[in-house]
């Protein structure tokens, strides 16, 4: 499975028409980009679409977001494993144990284990939010306070927003991987994301991966986007 880290783009393919999705994919080649499957895509054309596009060559992120008892989410990341995929997340406030299962679970598929992220605080909320479901740490002092507890359950890394890359990076460590959503090129559409970045300011700030869906897909030509993007963080 490849680990090439000069491939920090991720492709949130948020389609509702399969074809179309795999019409944008075969323009693309897996050595510029990696490709994300999320809740949308998995629901609408489930497991078979997301071993067509592993066949097709591409590191996919099953971004699923799993929370559930820890044996549910063990039983569920090792469906993904099952899948060839390179990436699979859970929400971290699922809970300690429940990251630790996931975890273990995974240790017998070796080296070609997926790597396990868990999603912090998501960058679609803010302080207001927060402050509604009850949390009253600040959205970065939250992130840190997840961001710890998954690493200590043995997670490769986290789903957080490029504000926080920075700060998690001088306390967990560069080994830590961060999965950044919520990029935004100058100038386009912040959409429901709130807790933004443009692709160079987040890797300048520590940003393993960018997670970059309807910049690039609702682009007039996502392709050329896409190089553009490339060439802006090489
Ligand atoms: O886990 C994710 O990928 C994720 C976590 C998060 O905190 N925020 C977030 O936007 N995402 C996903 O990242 C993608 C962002 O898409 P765009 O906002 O279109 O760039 C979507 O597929 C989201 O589901």
């Amino acid at each position: 499975m490849s680990q090439n880290d000069n491939k920090k783009v991720l492709i949130a393919l948020d389609y509702d028409d399969r074809q179309a999705a795999l019409n944008f994919v075969k323009q693309l080649s897996p050595s510029e980009c990696r490709l994300k499957v999320g809740k949308e895509m998995f629901t609408y054309f489930g497991p078979e679409f997301v071993k067509e596009l592993v066949a097709l060559g591409f590191d996919v992120f099953l971004d699923l977001k799993f929370h559930d008892i820890p044996n549910t989410v063990a039983k569920a990341v090792t469906a993904a494993a099952e899948l060839g995929v390179w990436m699979v997340n859970v929400h971290a406030s699922g809970g300690f144990e429940m990251m630790q299962k996931a975890k273990e679970a995974l240790a017998k598929y070796g080296e070609n284990a997926p790597m396990l992220i868990a999603v912090t605080v998501l960058t679609s909320m803010d302080q207001g939010q927060l402050l509604r479901l009850g949390i009253e740490k600040t959205p970065q002092d939250q992130v840190v306070y997840l961001a710890k507890l998954a690493q200590e359950a043995g997670l490769d890394g986290v789903v957080c927003s490029a504000q926080e890359a920075h700060l998690l990076k001088s306390q967990l460590g560069d080994s830590f991987k961060l999965v950044t959503p919520g990029i935004r090129p100058a100038g386009s559409d912040a959409g429901d994301q709130k807790r933004i970045m443009t692709p160079q300011k987040a890797v300048a700030a520590g940003s393993d991966y960018l997670v970059i869906g309807r910049p690039i897909t609702q682009a007039s030509d996502p392709v050329a986007t896409l190089q553009e993007i490339n060439a802006s963080i090489a």
